[in-house]
């Protein structure tokens, strides 16, 4: 049998792993070299639920062989229940702009026009997936438009701990009777996605349908910069970012931050306009600053949520993982404790 937990040393929390025969205090450390060099120096143990933190020798892990044995990676929320040693809350937000879709391509006002990806979003989408496919997900929020969704769910599919991504419709009684899931590891082998008209792209108005560079001739340049980036100014009967804020951003503080602060990790698949108001409000912008914020499409961006406050991890346009993200400790246990389930 092989188990695993986690164990600090020197500083350094390391995820390890250990093999039992059926002699259970015949135990041997497979994937620690710090401890072989060092076992009968002090080392603290984390072990959930069954102590806080103390010194051990490797001769107390052999004699305690239900130590430690984890079948997935601890919330963060069920960490020891002794104050001093639980670590604040900390969470994942990854805010995925959708790929493509057939009215980028063709550059055309498209707001809360329903368009699909284009070929070359959907392979945006799977390689957003690639990127993140090693960071926790507990839920998913989409808007209501295809192209959030096609991107959330391609994404999902390459995600390595094989969840399977299930659209949550919740928006009568029926639908969701007629949806219920009535067994519950297929429940927990699941993304649950859910759906959010609050996070459609901004309605575009009058221009929804007209391409940006004729009506940058007709109007001038500065008049649709001013309608497409500005903060208060609306584009012809349409919402301006202000206006899309309110209903993105409220939808975020209500919904999606809970989750956040309880310790569930969570992805958000939208649009260029709802996510800059997000990315607004997470990363206390001015209305000044927001001008200039550009989202490209199907690239994930990753936050840290904690004590309340969100941090950026790096921008993900490097080649390898570790360019891409700056992963957290409780980030990197998950990815190695993905790294030996399938091994
Ligand atoms: O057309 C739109 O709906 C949006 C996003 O594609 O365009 P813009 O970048 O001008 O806000």
């Amino acid at each position: 049998m092989i188990s695993s937990g986690f164990l600090e040393f020197n500083g350094a929390v390391q995820v390890y792993n250990h093999a039992c025969d059926s002699n259970p205090h015949n135990v041997s450390l497979i994937s620690l070299p710090v401890i072989r060099k060092g076992f009968d120096s002090d080392v603290r143990l984390f072990r959930r639920g069954i102590c806080s933190m103390r010194n051990f020798r490797l001769s107390d892990v052999c004699a305690t062989p239900q130590v430690s044995i984890m079948n997935h990676i601890t919330p963060v929320s069920d960490w020891n229940s002794d104050d001093s040693m639980r670590p604040s809350i900390e969470t994942a937000l990854i805010l995925i702009r959708h790929g493509e879709s057939m009215w980028n391509e063709k550059n055309l006002f498209t707001g809360s026009v329903d368009v699909p990806l284009t070929r070359r979003g959907v392979e945006e989408a799977i390689e957003a997936g690639k990127r993140i496919s090693n960071l926790p997900i507990d839920y998913v929020y989409t808007s209501a438009l295809i192209r959030s969704q096609m991107t959330a769910v391609l994404a999902l599919i390459q995600h390595r701990c094989k969840k399977v991504p299930i659209i949550i419709h919740n928006c009568n009684e029926q639908a969701e009777a007629w949806s219920q899931i009535y067994s519950d590891e297929a429940r927990k082998q699941s993304f649950p996605v859910i759906r959010a008209w609050q996070l459609n792209e901004r309605m575009y108005g009058e221009l929804q349908g007209l391409n940006k560079q004729e009506i940058a001739k007709r109007y001038g340049e500065e008049q649709v910069h001013e309608w497409r980036r500005s903060y208060e100014i609306p584009p012809p009967e349409g919402e301006s970012l202000q206006m899309c804020s309110q209903r993105a951003v409220g939808y975020f503080k209500e919904h999606i931050e809970p989750h956040l602060q309880s310790g569930k990790h969570v992805m958000v698949a939208a649009h260029a306009n709802t996510l800059r108001s997000i990315i607004m409000y997470l990363e206390k912008l001015t209305s000044r600053q927001v001008i200039g914020l550009e989202v490209s499409t199907g690239v994930p961006l990753l936050y840290i949520y904690k004590e309340g406050t969100f941090m950026k991890r790096g921008s993900p346009v490097g080649s390898s993982e570790a360019g891409v993200y700056a992963l957290t400790r409780n980030l990197a246990l998950y990815r190695q404790k993905l790294d030996e389930m399938s091994c």
